[in-house]
């Protein structure tokens, strides 16, 4: 049977070249090859199937989780597939689990602070999945301040061990994914006493958390581990595939070089030395880390829910303006639809070219710190958290804003979009609540501008060498086009961020106790990290259009995705380009109706820039953002596979509504 395309009308109007496309969004030829055969290889597999995951119970749910992770892992084995391979496998099964945390935090934990010896012992056995690893650092009264965790760890000289212990209950661990289940092993974090002073409270050792190796369970806990579930979360099918858990510890010894001993040690003796030159902040290694990978996939999630939105806006039909009965107009020609829907388009290709170059800075980091050389240690921490924070937030609310823009059908399950929301949503607060992150940004931000004179600002804030212009020169726009210049855009995004950062500094200079001033201005000073960000965003959108860009009307589509993105901000935020002096009121209606003109060249590429995601139906898992547009059909059947309709009498029904009927309630 031919397969009707149904938005092949849409498809026909794109004015670029949609392979080429694919492969800008993937990063290289070869990234794309590589999604694609992992992608496909999760879709034609029946194992990963995840269209009844919701109607699943949390132990059902949980299970399901578990068999898709063992063949996920007998895949990885039987195809030989390498540890990136096996990452993307990963993500397309899409389904948080177990694997996530140990590959993505419990092994990189080890990697960054265990000495050379102890990698040797654990990577081994950690890739090798002979030992499964999570990350326990949280607790039930301290997440966002890790200062303040109270699990000890206590040296006993005697006899060379360790003694961890859970002295409160707030110090108990919560949270960790894969602890509550599955983990043998944790990385743990806990505050060090040796020679029996309590090494938390005085001097610079009090800023300390240690990480120790832990041996957790085989099938029934160690004696003195108590360890658990944190409990149901919210949205049936999305983190409850998870176990995040609970672990108490009492008196549990462990011997001493299971402490990771890469920043600091403990002797035989009891002597405790921190290693040469290394900067304590190397304890937050993995967080910088996964925070990074955060944002490289994170343009992935907008971009199925912009998928979803974008391919039912451009198939329901609504009434016109001037007939409220004859339907004529696609959802995506209305102009409110496009003004919400583009600017998400626009973010998730911002967000896929940041992360690109987050990745890149990363990197960088990575071999620098392996060759103890700590100097862009700051810049990547105030870039990963900011970018983390930024790109999560934006993401979320745009995955609500696409369930509204497909109306009542966003909301229903099969839409994908419920899931994928819940599923999202605590990534504004794991890796680091997306404000407190935020601040550490404005901290950076500040403490540079503090610094003007006699530290030359570098990176991501090399634009404050340049304060005099910044802060004196107003925008020189004066018509529309005006607006679509690169240097133009990057300079008013540089000229907001600077104004708003020397305010804040300025303000602060004013408080006596500088943390008293950064506690009564924190909201002011989120602010100006959200700037910052934005600008490094949008500046690296436009570095990326300097680049040679192959494929027939692919740098012109990009230019026009890179311009709605910055124009959207600087329409969004234009109470602070105005109140900072920079624009003029005229300039900022400029910017407004100039976005209008961006919104219309965009439409008819609308369809094939999201075809360029090149997502499955399998990983969307949405009936309204199948590729076919064969929406109402699905649509009607996915309400008859829904178990509820196996049958017309309900259970309860005779129970509880004939008595209504037959007015014998009183029976009941
Ligand atoms: C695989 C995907 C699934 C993911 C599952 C999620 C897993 C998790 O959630 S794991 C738990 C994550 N937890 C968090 O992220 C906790 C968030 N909190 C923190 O990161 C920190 O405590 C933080 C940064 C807020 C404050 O730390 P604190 O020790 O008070 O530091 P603070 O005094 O503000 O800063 C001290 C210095 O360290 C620096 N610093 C702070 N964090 C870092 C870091 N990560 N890297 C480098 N430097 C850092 C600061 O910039 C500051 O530098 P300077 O002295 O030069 O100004
Ligand atoms: C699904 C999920 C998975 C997780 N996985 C792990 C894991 O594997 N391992 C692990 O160790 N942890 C994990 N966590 C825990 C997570 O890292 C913490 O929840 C997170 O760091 C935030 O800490 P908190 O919950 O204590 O929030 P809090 O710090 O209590 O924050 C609550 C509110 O207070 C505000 N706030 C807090 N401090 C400040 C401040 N200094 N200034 C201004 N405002 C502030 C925040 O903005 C927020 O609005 C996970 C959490 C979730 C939801």
């Amino acid at each position: 049977m031919e397969l009707v395309d149904h938005l092949r009308d849409e498809r026909n109007k794109a004015q670029f070249d949609v392979e080429a496309m694919k492969v800008v969004w993937a990063g290289s030829p070869q990234e794309l090859q590589l999604c694609d055969r992992m992608a496909n290889l999760v879709a034609n597999h029946p194992a990963f199937e995840k269209l009844k995951r919701p109607m699943l119970v949390r132990k059902e749910l949980f299970k399901n989780s578990l068999r898709k992770a063992a063949y996920a892992r007998k895949l990885v084995i039987d195809l030989g597939l390498s540890e990136e391979e096996a990452k993307w496998l990963r993500f397309y099964i899409d389904e948080p689990t177990y694997p996530d945390l140990h590959w993505g935090m419990f092994i990189p934990a080890i990697e960054g602070q265990g000495s050379e010896e102890q990698k040797e012992k654990w990577l081994p056995l950690s890739r090798n999945m002979q030992i499964i690893g999570c990350y326990a650092q949280t607790e039930m009264g301290h997440g966002s301040n890790v200062q303040g965790l109270e699990t000890t760890a206590t040296f006993d000289a005697q006899q060379d061990h360790f003694i961890i212990h859970s002295p409160t209950l707030t110090s108990t661990k919560w949270w960790p994914g894969g602890l509550g289940k599955v983990s043998t092993h944790a990385v743990v974090y806990a505050r060090l006493i040796v020679n029996g002073e309590f090494h938390g409270v005085h001097g610079w050792y009090n800023y300390y958390s240690f990480s120790f190796f832990l041996y957790l369970e085989d099938h029934s806990p160690l004696p003195g581990i108590t360890v658990g579930d944190v409990g149901l979360k919210f949205g049936n099918g999305a983190y409850n595939t998870m176990d995040n858990g609970l672990l108490r510890f009492h008196h549990v010894r462990i011997p001493r070089n299971q402490m990771l001993m890469r920043v600091s040690q403990v002797s035989r003796e009891g002597k405790y030395m921190q290693c040469d030159d290394v900067p304590r902040q190397l304890i937050y290694g993995t967080m910088v880390s996964v925070r990074q990978t955060i944002v490289a996939m994170v343009s992935r999630t907008l971009s199925r829910a912009v998928c979803i939105a974008t391919r039912y806006s451009a198939l329901r039909r609504q009434h016109s303006s001037s007939s409220l009965v004859v339907p004529c107009f696609l959802m995506i020609d209305y102009q409110s639809q496009q003004s919400r829907l583009f600017p998400l388009l626009a973010s998730a290709y911002a967000f896929k070219f940041v992360g690109e170059w987050l990745k890149w800075l990363y990197t960088d980091v990575k071999q620098r710190l392996e060759a103890n050389d700590f100097s862009t240690l700051p810049e990547a921490h105030a870039s990963t958290a900011g970018l983390k924070s930024l790109t999560t937030s934006a993401t979320v609310d745009g995955i609500e804003e696409c369930m509204k823009l497909c109306g009542g059908d966003g909301y229903l399950v099969s839409s994908g979009l419920p899931e994928l929301f819940a599923v999202s949503v605590p990534a504004c607060t794991y890796e680091g609540d997306n404000t407190v992150l935020m601040l550490q940004v404005a901290r950076f931000v500040v403490k540079t501008v503090s610094e003007v004179g006699y530290k030359e600002p570098l990176g991501t804030s090399s634009y404050i060498r340049r304060l005099n212009t910044l802060l004196h020169n107003n925008c020189l726009v004066q018509t529309g086009e005006d607006w679509v210049k690169g240097d133009r855009i990057v300079e008013a995004f540089e000229a907001r961020a600077a104004r708003m950062a020397v305010t804040c500094t300025q303000h602060l200079a004013k408080f006596q106790d500088p943390e008293q001033g950064f506690s009564e201005l924190s909201a002011d000073l989120v602010e100006v990290a959200v700037a910052h960000c934005q600008l490094i965003v949008v500046s690296k959108f436009v570095e990326k259009l300097a680049q040679d860009i192959p494929g027939k009307g692919v740098k012109e589509a990009l230019e026009v995705l890179c311009y709605v993105y910055a124009l959207f901000l600087v329409h969004k935020h234009q109470g602070d380009f105005l109140v900072t002096g920079y624009l003029t009121p005229k300039q900022a209606s400029l910017a407004n109706r100039q976005l209008r003109i961006l919104y219309s060249r965009l439409r008819p590429n609308a369809i094939a820039l999201v075809d360029a995601f090149n997502h499955t139906d399998h990983y969307l898992s949405s009936v309204v953002g199948r590729y076919d547009g064969n929406v109402y059909p699905n649509l009607y059947q996915a309400a008859f596979n829904d178990p509820f309709n196996d049958s017309h009498v309900p259970d309860g029904y005779h129970q509880y509504i004939h008595p209504i009927l037959n007015q014998t309630l009183a029976k009941l």
